[in-house]
C-alpha cells in the first residue's frame, strides 16, 4: 500500500490515487510574495476540553493522538471558518534530520516537523461525509523547530512514544489539551488544499500558524525511534513520513497578518 519509500511513495501515490494529481493539493511551498494580506480574516479560537482526548497510536505512518468527536466537545471556530469544527486527532510528519521533515515550505525553509490538528465541519453529518466537500475539515498546523528551550506541553506526547514504539501499538492519552502547544502568535497563513495523504481529497481549509515552536534534540530523536513495522519484526524507523509541496495551480494564499 503507499508510503514514503520509493517504490510506494508520493510521486507513485496517484496511480492508486487519482486524487493526488488534483489542482488543489496540499502541502505547499508558501512564498511570501505572493501572499495576500487578508484584514477581513477574522482570528481563529478554540475551545477543547482536556477530557476528550482518548488515545495515541503508532499507525506505522505517523505518531496519533485521538480525541473523542462524537459530539460539539473540543472545537475550532473563526479565522476563515464558519461554524464550529470538532477536533478528531492530532499527528505529526518530521525528518531523519533537523534540517527538513514539514509539509508545507515557508520561504524555502523546511521544518524538522510540522503538526497537523484535523477537525471536521458536523454540518456535513460525519467525518466520512465532510471528506466529500470542500468546507468539510480544517486542519491547523504548526511548525516544529530544534532548539534550546522546549515547549514542556511537547513533553506529554513525546513520553508516551515509549508505550507506542511499534505499528499497532495504541496507549490510552486522556487529560490533554492540545491548544497547550500553540505558539505565542496566531497569526496565520489560509489557503484551501487536500490531505497530504492518500487519497488525497481537496477538502481541507488549512490554517498554518506562522509561529513556529521549540522542541528539543531529544525530543526530536525520541520521534525518530518509532518503528514503522510491527514489534515482532524489523525495526524501521518511521522518519520522512511527509509529502513535498505540490503544485499551487493558481491558488491564494492569504495571511491575517501584515
Ligand atoms: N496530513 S493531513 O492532511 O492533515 C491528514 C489528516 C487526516 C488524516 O486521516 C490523514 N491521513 C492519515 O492519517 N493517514 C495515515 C494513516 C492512515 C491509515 O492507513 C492526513
Ligand atoms: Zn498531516
Amino acid at each position: 500500500l503507499w508510503g514514503y519509500d520509493s517504490d510506494n511513495g508520493p510521486a507513485r501515490w496517484h496511480e492508486n490515487y487519482p486524487l493526488a494529481k488534483g489542482d488543489k493539493q496540499s502541502p505547499i511551498e508558501i512564498n511570501s510574495k505572493d501572499v495576500r494580506h487578508d484584514s477581513s480574516l477574522a482570528p481563529w479560537h478554540t475551545s477543547y476540553d482536556p477530557g476528550a482526548a482518548k488515545t495515541i497510536l503508532n499507525n506505522g505512518r505517523t505518531c496519533r493522538v485521538v480525541f473523542d468527536d462524537s459530539f460539539d466537545r473540543s472545537v475550532l471556530r473563526g479565522g476563515p471558518l464558519s461554524g464550529a469544527y470538532r477536533l478528531r486527532q492530532l499527528h505529526l510528519h518530521w525528518g531523519s534530520s533537523d534540517d527538513h521533515g514539514s509539509e508545507h515550505v515557508i520561504d524555502g525553509v523546511k521544518y524538522a516537523a510540522e503538526l497537523h490538528m484535523v477537525h471536521w465541519n458536523p454540518k456535513h453529518g460525519n467525518f466520512a461525509g465532510a471528506l466529500k466537500q470542500p468546507d468539510g475539515v480544517a486542519v491547523v498546523g504548526i511548525f516544529l523547530k530544534v532548539g534550546t528551550t522546549p515547549k514542556p506541553e511537547m513533553k506529554r506526547i513525546l513520553e508516551e512514544i515509549d508505550k507506542i514504539k511499534t505499528k499497532g501499538k495504541e496507549a490510552p492519552f486522556q487529560h490533554f489539551d492540545p491548544s497547550i502547544l500553540f505558539p505565542k502568535s496566531r497569526d496565520y497563513w489560509t489557503y484551501h488544499g487536500s490531505f497530504t495523504t492518500p487519497p488525497c481529497e481537496e477538502c481541507i481549509t488549512w490554517i498554518l500558524l506562522r509561529e513556529p515552536i521549540e522542541v528539543s534534540p531529544d525530543q526530536m530523536a525520541k520521534l525518530r525511534s518509532l518503528s514503522k513495522n510491527p514489534e515482532n519484526e524489523p525495526v524501521m524507523p518511521l522518519v520522512d513520513n511527509w509529502r513535498p509541496p505540490q503544485p499551487v495551480k493558481g491558488r491564494m494564499v492569504r495571511a491575517s497578518f501584515k
